[in-house]
């Protein structure tokens, strides 16, 4: 078992930490990219483990990949016929929800599979939802097969998609090039992580998509070409989380540039969830946004339904804050990378915390921490809660840092940088 000595911060952190971009938006970009009428190019592309198998995934059934020599981020997408191929999805949620509907429209079958830890997350919903739609599948997990027919009728589907948005978005983004278009209609508990619906829904828009959406939980997109596209692709706003909670639990300023003034990234709401713990956020003409701790880490009372991505970093200021926290609207975690809701309360009690699991949430009570091994469990937003509890307990041994790739080229090392000179490795 390899550990990372979490760096504690010896003193207040003051950095300027510049993200690589969104994995959402970049794995949207390339199944619009791959889909559309003519190429496309995406500037600030994330090169990350989940965006790579994307990549990878699109260019085995076909589509013209070109990296730019001189510049990794700049990925240039030519549409072609799709064909028979093999696709890892790792442990990509993205990937596989998003990817069999594309393989639908190929001809030839696309065997898809993952890491033995995908084989349980949900994607029963999807795939369910494909065959209504007129597709030829196998299974109802990982690993398994669409024999694709090079064409899907489409029509109306009813679904639940209270286990996760990507069931939404991924027939959505295909759903134009369906012979009638799609209707989803969603029927259950509410769908979560609803911005990440309307950055689905924005994105289509930008590529020349007619989509419905005036029946609540039901969404018409209407037949039709996906529109070619360059595309500039955002910082990662949540992937920016673990960086500004360092600010909010040192009483330091942590800069994050690029910010955009308007947004469908659901990190973006960390701002206002910062300032409920206490910390002060600006956002500045010139896109930069600044959060400074301001020594008060009250404990917090919130909803994460939308937001449940930023569950890990939050619960981990939970744990560090002085009063009881309690995290609502979240049960569909337990099908996230790992099941967040019972690793974050392992973890944070094994260091000594009190953390229980409710029915939908988490409750975080106020209780001093020690060192200790904090397990990832190949999750990188557990990794990286462990990074920000490290920073004010001495001795976090972080197991499998280098999960953290998932999303990030390089998690250790921006770490380092924002903790600058004055780290100490306990
Ligand atoms: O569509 C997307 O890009 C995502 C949707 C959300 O999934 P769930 O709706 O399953 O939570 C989010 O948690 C995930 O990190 C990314
Ligand atoms: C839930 C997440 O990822 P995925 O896209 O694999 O579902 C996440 O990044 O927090």
């Amino acid at each position: 078992m390899t550990t990372w000595s979490a760096p504690t911060a010896p003193a207040p952190v003051s950095a300027t930490v510049a993200l690589p971009g969104s994995k959402s938006i970049t794995n949207r970009a390339l199944v619009l990219a791959a889909l559309a009428d003519g190429p496309s190019t995406v500037d600030g592309t994330l090169r990350s483990r989940d965006t790579d198998l994307m990549l990878h995934g699109l260019a085995a059934m076909g589509t013209g990949i070109d990296i730019a020599d001189d510049d990794p981020t700049r990925v240039t997408v030519t549409p072609r016929p799709l064909h028979a191929a093999t696709v890892d999805c790792g442990l990509a949620g993205t990937v596989m929800r998003f990817l069999p509907p594309v393989a639908a429209l190929a001809t030839g079958t696309v065997a898809f599979d993952g890491d033995e830890q995908a084989r349980s997350r949900p994607l029963g919903t999807i795939l369910d939802a494909l065959r209504d739609l007129g597709a030829e599948i196998t299974g109802a997990a990982l690993p398994f097969t669409v024999a694709g027919r090079g064409a899907v009728a489409g029509g109306d589907v009813v679904i639940d998609a209270s286990a996760s948005s990507q069931f939404v978005s991924g027939l959505l983004l295909s759903g134009a090039r369906f012979d009638c278009g799609v209707r989803v209609i969603h029927r259950g508990d509410p769908v979560p992580s609803m911005p990440h619906v309307e950055m689905t829904l924005s994105m289509l828009a930008v590529h020349g998509v007619d989509v419905a959406t005036d029946v609540p939980d039901e969404w018409r997109v209407a037949p039709g070409p996906i529109a070619a596209h360059d595309w500039v692709i955002e910082p990662d706003l949540s992937n920016a989380s673990p960086f500004l909670a360092a600010a909010a639990a040192t009483t330091g300023t942590v800069r994050v540039p690029r910010w955009p003034a308007v947004t469908t990234q659901p990190g973006a709401q960390f701002v206002d969830i910062l300032g409920d713990f206490g910390a002060h956020a600006t956002l500045g003409a010139d896109g930069v946004l600044t959060v400074v701790g301001t020594g008060e880490l009250r404990g917090i009372d919130a909803d994460l339904r939308a937001v449940g991505e930023l569950t890990p970093t939050i619960a981990a200021l939970c744990a560090l804050a002085t009063g009881e926290s309690r995290l609502r609207g979240i049960g569909h975690l337990r099908g996230h990378e790992t099941d967040r809701l019972a690793a974050l309360v392992t973890e944070i009690n094994r260091l000594g915390g009190d953390a229980v699991e409710l029915d939908d949430g988490l409750l975080i009570r106020p209780r001093p921490l020690h060192g200790g091994v904090w397990e990832s469990y190949a999750d990188h937003r557990m990794a990286t809660a462990g990074a920000v509890i490290g920073l004010c307990v001495p001795g976090v041994e972080v197991v499998d840092i280098a999960t953290t790739a998932k999303t990030m080229p390089d998690f250790p090392g921006m770490w380092s940088a924002m903790l600058g000179a004055g780290v100490t490795a306990e």
